[in-house]
């Protein structure tokens, strides 16, 4: 049977998209790492399903390249809320996800008109065992050298709801990532730390309400953007003094978001702004576990977003090689 997929990003972020009402029509972790193999099409970093729901406009389910289901995904998320608010000819719109039904909400464009979106990331703990993490028998780790993980970078852990390490660090952890690549590598193999792996994020600042974050991420690798570890960056970042802004510019090797950091006492709201753009559509046919791609129309749009990396290319010269 012929079925419409759409292939979209959120800061070079690359997923599928796909939108039916059977949540068990095929096997997603089989179908999702057909879909990623790098020579099919240039691959990508995971499926997005979107799904009735009968709490919210819809559900949202993500599936990393590897097959393995995660609890959230930011950039995901935004191109979920264009799909959603588009079918349903709104501005905004409710989500479900597994931890939390999440308001989403079509945004001023950040740059030219390329289509942009805000979207609430939540909920948010830095308890351990909120990813799992175990260390010594602490609760947390807030801004931390943790020596068995590197004798100079201070590390937070924290999920949001999905799990993220945010490493703060100079210049030569940017320009080299062999360190973040070891220590990823690491903490999503078999490993005393985090027995469900991790996402793992190096935070370089800027300046005082600009960060630049590459991440590793669970379930994928190295990716262009995350959007969860770029708002928990810019979160971590807020917290410990490193911008002094609760608008935070984010720059990533795909593009750039804002992020809106609240701290409201016992509670985060915090707010991912950033591109939900379609590069093209597909058809493709599935017989049993057997897929294969019969059409594809690219859309104008990747064009347009061109720009955007020319303009992150141009602010991280100094310091981030591509
Ligand atoms: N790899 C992540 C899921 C995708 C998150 C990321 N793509 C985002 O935009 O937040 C995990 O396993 O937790």
């Amino acid at each position: 049977m012929e079925k419409e997929l759409l292939k979209v990003h959120g800061s070079g972020n690359t997923f599928y998209l796909y939108s039916t009402e059977d949540e068990y029509e095929i096997d997603w972790a089989g179908f999702t790492t057909w879909l990623c193999e790098k020579d099919r099409h240039d691959g990508a970093d995971g499926l997005l399903l979107i799904l009735p729901s009968e709490v919210a406009d819809a559900k949202m389910r993500v599936i990393n390249a590897d097959g393995s289901e995660a609890s959230m995904c930011g950039n995901g998320l935004r191109c979920v809320a264009r799909y959603v608010c588009e079918k349903l000819g709104r501005d905004e719109a409710i989500i479900e996800t597994i931890k939390a039904n999440l308001r989403v909400r079509k945004a001023p464009s950040l740059l030219e008109d390329i289509p942009t979106y805000a979207v609430e990331i939540s909920p948010v703990s830095f308890q351990l065992d909120s990813l799992p993490m175990n260390y010594r028998g602490q609760t947390n780790i807030r801004h931390q050298i943790i020596e068995e993980f590197s004798s100079t970078i201070p590390f937070t852990a924290v999920s949001v709801p999905n799990p993220h390490l945010i490493g703060i660090v100079d210049q030569a952890n940017i320009k080299d990532n062999a360190h973040q690549k070891n220590l990823s590598e690491m903490l999503n193999g078999e490993n005393d730390f985090c027995s469900d792996g991790v996402n793992v994020s190096y935070v370089y600042p800027m300046n005082d309400d600009t960060i630049f974050v590459r991440t590793f991420e669970r379930g994928v690798g190295f990716t262009n953007a995350c959007g969860t570890a770029m708002t928990a960056s810019a979160l971590v970042s807020r917290l410990n003094g490193i911008v002094n802004d609760d608008v935070i510019t984010v720059f990533n090797p795909g593009g750039f978001v804002r992020c809106e950091v609240k701290n409201l006492g016992d509670f985060y709201d915090l707010t991912l702004i950033g591109n939900a753009t379609v590069t093209a559509s597909y058809v493709f046919n599935v017989e049993g576990t057997a897929y294969k791609f019969v059409g594809l129309k690219e859309t104008e749009e990747q064009k347009l977003y061109q720009k955007c990396i020319e303009l992150v290319k141009r602010e991280t010269a100094s310091f981030a090689s591509y």
